[in-house]
């Protein structure tokens, strides 16, 4: 048992501890295991070869994301059109097959459900308040959104859940970032996760898992706070979550694998419990005005390189650090920046609205409010609207989002990954700048030679209109 006064961490480590070792690791029961094609083919496999089963299939979905193309999946005749690229093809081809072959879960490529896997989980009422969730996917920590410690693990782990339903962990030191204040009108939960990730560097979280506590994440939606704890691991950390509470429960109530009848009640009386005591300690703190938070963007090539939309690309030499100096400098070389040059003056060819951090149907709405009645810039070369899954596509259809889209000049797509990594069809050309709702800007990430500016849904709209990056709430005053 941890402290009299527990973290939210140590209450869900304490609640599924199996066996503690001696060398101070514990035995941990994993509650939730997401899979998708990258990273299950050679665990799968490796069950295979030792002959074994997974052990709790039914606590185990699996959903293909990355490597689907976002063009349409089947043909005019219903037929499966089949993936070009042949490491793909074959990842699909895998987890098509091992799925059924163990006893697992499966939401395929043309299923309404498929999704990515982070935006799926808490769609569908997998992911849950409390439980142990992994998934072989650095993005996890996502599903801290909802109350769950939920983090990424390596393709061996995923063996070790696939077979055991354990994993052999050491407990992670605990991390407050507690945001104080309220955010200004116009300022969304991607701005605020940005802006912290600018103040605790990608490394402030390192060996931690965070609790984001304040008012702000109390008066979230629950799409907002899974695009903040989304992005934890791009501030080092181990995981990131947001006690559970009624906004919580609304949300998870009716969904397909949340409980029913008398096991919610019970459920909910056991979340109820699910939240930090007061006078629990935290190993590190870290406090954040909310009022200081502007539409922010990054300008280079890592999640840390943030700067409000007003301001002007730093100068290398104005860190303190000569590694952050040298790191800048190539950004800077990579980027194709200035020192000084305005952000607002920056031209982008690129739009990307999609990725497990943006693509809920509240990112969607926002994008939508930005561009009815408005046309995308001449220099918008290439602009997608990726919805996170099947549902979220119907869901936006049945509002008529789609349409706003396509009469402003973005393709709307299919469910999946897409642009956010150059791993399927959907790449920002070399050399070209894209305004982008993903969470990584490293180099190469959209594709060889591709330049990202990570920016909030409405922000990436702002862009498309304005053809360079742009501060939504100048455009907001324009009439459409
Ligand atoms: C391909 C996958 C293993 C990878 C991850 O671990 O996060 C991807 O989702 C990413 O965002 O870079
Ligand atoms: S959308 Fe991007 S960040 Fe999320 S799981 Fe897919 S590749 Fe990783």
């Amino acid at each position: 048992m941890s402290a009299k006064h527990r973290t939210l961490y140590d209450k869900i480590w304490d609640a599924h501890v199996v066996e503690q070792r001696d060398d101070g690791t514990c035995l941990i029961f994993i509650d939730r295991h997401l899979v998708h094609e990258v990273t299950s083919p050679q665990a799968f496999e490796a069950l295979r070869l030792s002959g074994r089963k997974v052990r709790r299939p039914e606590l185990t979905l699996a959903v293909p994301d990355h490597n689907l193309p976002t063009t349409a999946r089947v043909d005019a005749d219903g037929n499966r059109i089949p993936i070009a690229d042949q490491e793909s093809a074959a990842q699909l081809a895998a987890l098509e097959a091992n799925a059924p072959a163990f006893g697992v879960r499966y939401f395929g490529a043309t299923a309404k459900e498929q999704g990515i896997v982070h935006v799926v989980g808490p769609e569908q009422g997998f992911s849950l308040p409390g439980t142990t969730i992994v998934c072989g996917d650095s993005h996890t920590a996502c599903h801290g959104g909802l109350g769950a410690w939920a983090f990424g693990i390596g393709t061996s782990e995923v063996e070790h859940v696939l077979a055991t339903q354990t994993l052999l962990l050491r407990k992670s030191r605990t991390m407050e970032i507690r945001v104080e204040g309220e955010l200004g009108p116009g300022i969304t939960s991607k701005d605020l996760i940005l802006h912290i990730i600018g103040v605790i560097g990608t490394a402030g979280g390192t060996g931690h898992v965070i609790e984001y506590r304040g008012k702000v994440f109390e008066d979230m939606s629950i799409e907002s706070r899974l695009t903040v704890c989304n992005m934890s691991i791009e501030g080092g950390a181990r995981g990131g979550m947001i006690a559970p509470d009624e906004t919580t429960f609304a949300y998870l109530k009716g969904r397909n694998f949340a409980p029913k009848g008398e096991e919610w009640d019970k459920a909910v009386a056991y979340w109820k419990t699910l939240h930090s005591d007061e006078g629990a300690v935290f190993d590190k703190s870290v406090v954040i005005d909310a009022t200081e938070v502007e539409p922010t963007v990054t300008w280079g090539t890592s999640p840390e390189d943030v700067v409000p939309i007003g301001g002007v690309v730093p100068d290398p030499l104005s860190f303190a650090d000569p590694s952050k100096q040298k790191a800048a400098r190539a950004s800077l070389d990579y980027m194709g920046l200035e020192p000084g040059q305005r952000m607002d003056e920056i031209e982008v060819q690129n739009i990307f609205i999609g990725s497990c951090t943006n693509s809920r149907i509240e990112d969607l709405r926002a994008a939508a409010e930005v561009l009815r009645g408005r046309h995308i810039h001449p220099n918008i070369k290439w602009g997608i609207v990726v919805p996170g899954s099947g549902l979220v596509k119907i869901q936006a259809e049945a509002e008529g989002l789609d349409k706003v889209f396509i009469d402003a000049g973005l393709e709307w797509r299919e469910p999946g990954c897409s642009a956010c990594l150059g791993m399927n069809p959907d790449k920002v050309p070399m050399g070209e700048r894209s305004a982008s709702t993903s969470n990584r800007n490293f180099v190469g990430r959209q594709g060889p030679g591709a330049r990202t500016h990570l920016v909030s849904p409405s922000m990436a709209a702002a862009a498309a209109v304005a053809g360079r990056l742009a501060d939504v709430r100048e455009l907001s005053k324009q009439p459409a």
